[in-house]
């Protein structure tokens, strides 16, 4: 329902520009209540598991939500840290991050663009971000998600959410949405200089695995381009590395569920790899730009495990993206272009205001 009154602006508010970086959420603490509390808003989505409500429903509150929030969280538990969840840690980060990197890159110490960020699922919440925006006389409103590649039960899921909110509100903020950024060259490049880095300290494997998080198969012939984003990113960062083919392998993990999912799996690719007489595998994840349960626990923990007791001698993990000062410039210089048409840079807010007075001592605006 629409709000009866809005106003949050007045007639005369300048323009206020704020990029809104969207992540998938995490729980608020590492416990079955905390657990259950997430995994109902995140297995409830219909984005995420497309079963029909009335079959899916009665499994998820019956089966899943009774077993999965205990032994999630002794998963989390594992990777917790003093501050936080890692993805809400380092999503914090990059958050601040940015708003120094683009505050300085538009020139203006007073940030005419706000950065803010918001999770999917649990904290803090999309409509409890876009309210105090909005609150903030955030006019105008650059949504970014945290996702390089586009899938159905990620990207559109978040703007669903986001425009559920749109719909509630009497005066709304013009949006706009970066749908994805696969192929990006900052994105690709603050990867490939993540890995050779990598190289430069720790020497080199003989295979770099690149996991990405799977979805089930049916969407890809659904129409979902997840798929072929996820191998369009690993033939660009192959190429960056100037590696051949077969030295790079695509996998996909976090396979939820009975029905298939994207193959080849992570896990039986890397003992398969093992048994095959590998020794050392190089492995990353880059459709996680923030380390977090699925890269440390599933990855550095789990396969690695699995890699080491399939025969591998040696198993290199290759941190995300998280506060890398490549993958922050790349983040900023993506804002930027997308914030062009909405002439923000070199204007800041002083000016803006000053040429919205001027105009409004000429009668020209209202
Ligand atoms: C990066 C892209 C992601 C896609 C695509 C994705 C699809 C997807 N995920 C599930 C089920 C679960 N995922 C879980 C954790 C999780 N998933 C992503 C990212 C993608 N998911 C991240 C970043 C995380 C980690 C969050 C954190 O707090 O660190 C979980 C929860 C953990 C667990 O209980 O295993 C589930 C469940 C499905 C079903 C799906 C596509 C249909
Ligand atoms: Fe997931
Ligand atoms: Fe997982």
């Amino acid at each position: 329902m629409t709000t009866r009154t809005d106003t949050a602006w007045r007639h005369g508010t300048p323009q206020r520009t704020a990029v809104l970086l969207v992540n998938l959420g995490t729980p608020d603490a590492p416990t079955a209540p905390a657990l259950r509390t997430y995994l109902a808003e995140f297995l409830g989505d219909p984005r995420v598991v497309e079963i029909p409500r009335a079959a899916w429903l009665p499994i998820l509150h019956g089966v899943i939500l009774r077993v999965r929030p205990a032994k999630s969280a002794a998963k989390y538990a594992s990777i917790w840290t003093p501050e936080g969840s890692p993805l809400a840690v380092w999503t914090r980060r990059q958050t601040t991050l940015l708003q120094g990197h683009l505050g300085e890159r538009l020139g203006q110490p007073e940030p005419a663009v706000l950065v803010r960020y918001a999770m999917r699922y649990g904290n803090p919440s999309i409509p409890s971000v876009l309210d105090e925006l909005k609150a903030q006389g955030a006019t105008r409103i650059l949504v970014l998600p945290l996702y390089p590649q586009y899938a159905g039960s990620t990207t559109a899921t978040a703007n669903d959410k986001i425009n559920e909110w749109l719909a509630r509100q009497r005066r709304q903020p013009e949006l706009r949405f970066v749908n994805h950024y696969h192929d990006d060259p900052g994105y690709i490049g603050a990867l490939a200089r993540r890995v050779t880095d990598h190289w430069a300290t720790q020497g080199r494997g003989e295979k770099l695995v690149l996991s990405f998080h799977g979805v089930p198969e049916r969407t890809l012939h659904l129409g979902d381009p997840y798929h072929c984003e996820c191998h369009v990113t690993a033939r660009l960062l192959r190429e960056a590395l100037g590696l051949r083919p077969d030295e790079l392998q695509v996998t996909f993990q976090s396979r939820f569920g009975k029905a298939k999912w994207l193959e080849p799996y992570t896990e039986p690719t890397l003992i398969a790899l093992a048994q095959q007489g590998l020794k050392r595998v190089d492995v990353m994840c880059p459709g996680f730009t923030s380390d977090c349960l699925e890269t440390l626990e599933e990855i550095n923990q789990e396969a690695r495990e699995a890699f080491l007791h399939a025969g591998g001698q040696a198993f290199h993990y290759i941190p995300c993206l998280n506060d890398q000062p490549q993958w922050i410039s790349a983040l900023a210089a993506l804002a930027e272009r997308h914030l062009q048409g909405w002439d923000v840079r070199g204007k800041p807010a002083a000016e803006l205001n000053a040429q919205r007075e001027r105009a409004l001592a000429m009668g020209a605006a209202d």
